[in-house]
């Protein structure tokens, strides 16, 4: 549904985006992720046929943005950072209006405008003056107004950016009822948001995208599997050798004591056990353990976060450049 090739944009002597790839699929979420200033109101800018690129194309719907941008932008639905709302307008006329230069015709822009005030949560502020909503209630209306012409594709600029933490709750879910009907890309900056609401996630940074998969693939692939945190009694050299017979377990490593704890018992040993991706080795590994001969006090799942992943690719591209980004677009494949 959405395809972006190669895509650059130089401002004079800045290079805010090089060489951006991705695919978004039907009815799919894209998370567009990346720290401030790493390209993302760019690409969506351009991918919304706001901005002409510097080289490569975006196609949304089989339409090339640059050469077909009015199509184009009846085929998409924009939200931009600050949405550009009537505030004297009524939520209602506004929808209307939106309505109206989106190309509705004007037998179907009374059924639009329902849909968009349900699907939204306005139906109780259709008559409101825009001016007066709460800062939650106007990101609605600006969503609104992205869906009214009930476009395939949904593409949507930081959308909980100064929200409070309910009103992002509502946004989230809003954005996730989306789904399905539309193929959305949402940009942020928020890791956990990503994982909240889409089923892809393309991370950017410095204008390069440094990775793209599923949230739990990519913390799967990036910190090579989840693993275990133990609390036993005995050796802790020996307990790595005999955990290393557990055919899932990659690396057993010590570490001070467990994430939780916080504090050191004497004769106690803490062993971090990272595991092959997909497997589930945990009751092996404690009765191995046991038949050896050592005490298990303590044992618990470990996965890394999506901050984990994050910082690690981002750092990783700063130190290592080409490494880095080779790595992870393997990874990715
Ligand atoms: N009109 C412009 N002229 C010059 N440089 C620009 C312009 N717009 C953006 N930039 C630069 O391009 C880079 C990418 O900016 P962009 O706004 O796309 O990033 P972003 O990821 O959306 O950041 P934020 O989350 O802070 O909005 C930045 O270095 C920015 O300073």
């Amino acid at each position: 549904m959405i395809e972006v090739e190669h895509l650059s944009k130089v401002y004079g002597s800045t290079r805010a985006i090089s060489d951006v790839t991705f695919n978004v699929d039907k009815g799919e979420i894209l998370g567009f992720l990346g720290p401030n200033g790493a390209g993302k109101t760019t690409t969506m800018r351009i991918l919304a046929g706001y901005l002409p690129a510097t080289k490569g194309t975006a196609r949304i719907a089989g339409l090339d943005v640059h050469e077909n941008s009015l199509s184009v932008r009846r085929q998409i639905g924009y939200l931009p950072e600050n949405p550009p709302l009537y505030p004297e307008m009524t939520v209602e006329g506004f929808l209307y209006f939106v309505a109206r230069i989106k190309g509705v015709s004007a037998a179907r822009r009374k059924e639009k405008v329902e849909t968009a005030l349900s699907k939204c949560n306005l139906i109780d502020r259709r008559h409101t003056i825009i001016r007066k909503l709460s800062k939650g209630y106007k990101q609605r209306v600006g969503i609104a107004q992205a869906i009214v012409h009930d476009p395939p594709a949904i593409i949507l600029d930081e959308p909980t950016v100064g929200l409070d933490p309910r009103q992002i709750i509502d946004v989230r879910n809003l954005i996730k009822s989306l789904a399905g009907d539309h193929t959305i890309i949402l940009s942020t900056h928020i890791l956990p948001e990503v994982s909240m609401t889409c089923s892809r996630v393309a991370i950017i940074n410095q204008g390069k995208i440094v990775a793209t998969n599923t949230p739990e693939n990519l913390m799967t692939q990036l910190t090579g599997g989840s693993g275990y945190e133990l609390e036993i009694r005995g050796e802790a050299s020996l307990a790595k050798q005999v955990l290393q017979n557990v055919t899932a377990v990659i690396l057993v490593e010590s570490i001070p004591t467990m994430a939780t704890h916080g504090m050191i018992l004497p004769e106690r040993a803490y062993l971090r056990v990272v595991t092959q991706p997909g497997t589930e080795p945990g009751s092996e590994i404690a009765q191995t353990l046991l038949r050896a001969g050592f005490d298990l006090y303590e044992m618990r799942r470990v996965s890394a976060t999506l901050e984990d992943v994050f910082l690690k690719l981002t750092t990783e591209e700063k130190i290592q450049p080409t490494e880095s980004v080779d790595e992870v677009s393997e990874l990715s494949k």
